[in-house]
């Protein structure tokens, strides 16, 4: 499998501390990989650096290559362009990436109109809304119709992440990041939209960095994981290796605390 993106000795730094230290990870192409670690342990920043949005205080060292191109050190116009047909991002919080004013459709168009125009292709109205249709279909939401009138808190959460998704997979990115996609979703809404990832990457042949503290939400998704703690990375291997027989003393408890929360969960049903 060719890699799609190497992460090679990143580190990332302000001017006092240094929050990342030399992660080296890479993502195949159609790959689903997993990045796995506590609060403040870095996930997020990894994401940052990779999509090239990085606070100005935050300085990045090391290589990051999307497609065999350079990430770090890349002008704010490239990286806005590899945004825009290279890496798309889903958050945790569907809102944040939503405007409230705005109909769902008019949001997904947004992107698709932008990439028909990059393209050279049949940008119109009709051509953008028959677009988004098919997007909306692809990431299963009911009643087209209506959604695509509807303002986002007229729809669930599940819904918006929904629409989340189908904005990123509207430029048709070869790599989608997905940073704690279902952490504000309740369980069932949860195993949903992991289940729409996994088939969305799987039809599309794209590959998929899925980043959460949740082992196993990370289970169901990821062939390979790296554990990561304190900016730095403790462990990586295949899911089934890291997370039934991890090497690592600090993925061991990750692990066990993991089992006993499920197994409290199961006891108190
Ligand atoms: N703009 C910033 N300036 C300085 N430090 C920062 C900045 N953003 C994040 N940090 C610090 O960098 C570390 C890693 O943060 P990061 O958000 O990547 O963690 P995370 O693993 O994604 O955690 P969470 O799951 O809570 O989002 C934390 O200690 C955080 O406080």
């Amino acid at each position: 499998m060719a890699d799609l993106l190497t992460v090679s000795g990143l580190s990332l730094k302000t001017a006092d501390k240094l929050l990342v230290e030399d992660l080296s990870f890479s993502i195949g192409q159609g790959e689903r990989f997993g990045l796995i670690g506590e609060s403040g342990s870095g996930k997020s920043l990894t994401s940052f650096a990779i999509l090239g949005l990085l606070p100005a205080s935050i300085r990045p060292t090391g290589s990051i290559t999307l497609g065999g191109e350079q990430i770090v050190g890349a002008s704010e116009r490239r990286l806005s362009s590899l945004r825009g047909d290279a890496v798309a991002c889903v958050f945790q919080e569907p809102l944040t990436a939503l405007d409230p004013l705005m109909p769902l459709g008019r949001q997904i168009a947004g992107p698709v109109r932008r990439r028909l125009k990059r393209e050279g292709i049949d940008s119109s109205r009709a051509a953008v809304k028959r677009e988004v249709r098919v997007l909306m279909e692809q990431v299963r939401l009911p009643d087209p119709q209506r959604l695509f009138d509807a303002y986002p808190h007229e729809v669930s959460g599940g819904q918006r992440q929904r629409v989340a998704i189908a904005m990123a997979l509207a430029c048709q990115p070869r790599l989608l990041i997905a940073d704690e996609p279902t952490t504000a979703l309740d369980v069932t809404t949860q195993a949903e939209i992991v289940q729409l990832i996994n088939a969305l990457v799987a039809d599309l042949g794209i590959s998929l960095l899925f980043i959460s503290h949740d082992l196993a939400v990370v289970g169901q998704v990821a062939e390979r994981v790296m554990v990561m703690r304190n900016g730095r990375p403790v462990e990586i291997g295949t899911a089934q290796q890291v997370l039934t027989k991890p090497h690592d003393d600090y993925t061991r408890n990750l692990v066990a605390a993991a089992r006993r929360f499920d197994a409290a969960l199961e006891g108190g049903a």
